[in-house]
């Protein structure tokens, strides 16, 4: 019996192990295979994506690419069908970026300030035109100067240049707007060696201690008198508003209503949109080999600390401007 079981034991052991090392050798070059596919480009840079999402973004810009495809001769320098006139820290500089991902959005890098600078806007249509990246026919180009927002003669320019152009206005909690503002006041102060005056002698008025209404950080918040201004000419229909505090936690959900208000297909690939957790911001990938890119150090900045009473004063201040806001767009934010 004793040997039986040893002579059967000799008799399978070899086999058995030449099984074991074929799927050893085979297992390995599966998960090799794997790496060298999804693994080209900057995968470790890419610490809060999955390898499927990458696979998934290369497959969509391959198609999109495809779908793209132009003529060289055909991209020239056209005007803005679509200008986003702000409001100053309330995310447009996170918005442009995140619209740039689609394939049919264009945009200058920087802020051109040609309406609401009287310099710039004497150099003629000609040299805005000339501002603008070339587009190709599918294309729509879109300019972003949050000054344009508060700039009493822009919204007249704008009208004059087109009176059928798109615009796009970002607007976020009001006080926290303020707050922003004043943030990057001291920033750019301490950046100079210099402090900046506190923001209660800014922001109140020294004898009663009410909210100041004429400094110009509460008068941007004041969205009503600005929006009310643009509406003078422009129909509601052609004036689309982002949420700018759901911009912050659902970028996707604010882009996606944007391509549907300049009539585009939805093809900002949610793979290239991604939560950075060290940023505590979402950050885009603008291509299949590109690194990932989150904003700079200027936004997002801590905000200084404003005592609650303060805010709270701030937030019953801003209540009626809100609510005429409201009335006049027919939508409600939902700012406390
Ligand atoms: N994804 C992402 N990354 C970084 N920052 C983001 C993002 N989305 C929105 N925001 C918010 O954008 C705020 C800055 O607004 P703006 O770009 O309009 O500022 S500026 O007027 O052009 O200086 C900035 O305001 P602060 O947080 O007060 O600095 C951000 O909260």
């Amino acid at each position: 019996m004793k040997r039986q079981l040893r002579r059967w034991t000799k008799s399978c052991l070899l086999p058995l192990s030449a099984i074991l090392f074929v799927c050893v050798i085979l297992l390995q070059n599966g998960f090799l295979l794997t790496t060298v596919s999804f693994g080209a480009g900057p995968v470790n840079d890419m610490s809060d994506n999955s390898n499927k999402g990458l696979r998934k973004l290369l497959e969509k810009d391959q198609l999109t690419m495809e779908k793209h495809q132009h003529n060289r001769s055909e991209c020239v320098h056209r005007l803005p069908g679509c200008i986003i006139i702000g409001a100053r820290k309330c995310g447009t500089r996170a918005l442009i970026e995140f619209l740039k991902l689609h394939p049919q959005i264009i945009s200058p890098n920087d802020e051109v300030h040609f309406f609401s600078n009287d310099t710039n806007y004497k150099l003629g249509l000609e040299w805005y035109r000339e501002k603008m990246p070339p587009s190709c026919p599918d294309q729509i180009t879109i300019e972003k100067t949050p000054k344009y927002f508060i700039s009493a003669i822009s919204p007249s320019r704008i009208h004059r240049m087109n009176s059928s152009i798109k615009l796009i206005a970002i607007l976020r909690h009001p006080t926290t707007r303020v707050i922003s503002d004043y943030t990057q006041i001291c920033a750019n102060k301490q950046a100079k060696n210099e402090t900046a005056e506190p923001f209660e002698a800014r922001a109140l008025d020294r004898q009663t201690g009410h909210i100041n209404p004429d400094y110009k950080a509460t008068q941007i918040s004041m969205y009503y008198l600005h929006i009310a201004r643009w509406l003078q000419l422009f129909p509601l229909e052609q004036l689309h508003i982002v949420d700018g505090d759901n911009l912050i936690v659902n970028p996707l959900e604010e882009i996606r209503k944007i391509e549907t208000f300049l009539q585009l297909p939805q093809e900002v690939n949610p793979e290239s949109i991604y939560f950075n957790s060290t940023r505590g911001f979402y950050c885009m990938r603008k291509s299949k080999t590109g690194p990932e890119q989150c904003l700079g150090v200027n936004k997002g900045r801590k905000h200084v600390n404003i005592s609650e009473k303060i805010v709270s004063r701030f937030n019953k201040f801003f209540r009626p401007h809100n609510e005429r806001l409201y009335k006049l767009i027919g939508r409600r934010f939902s700012w406390r």
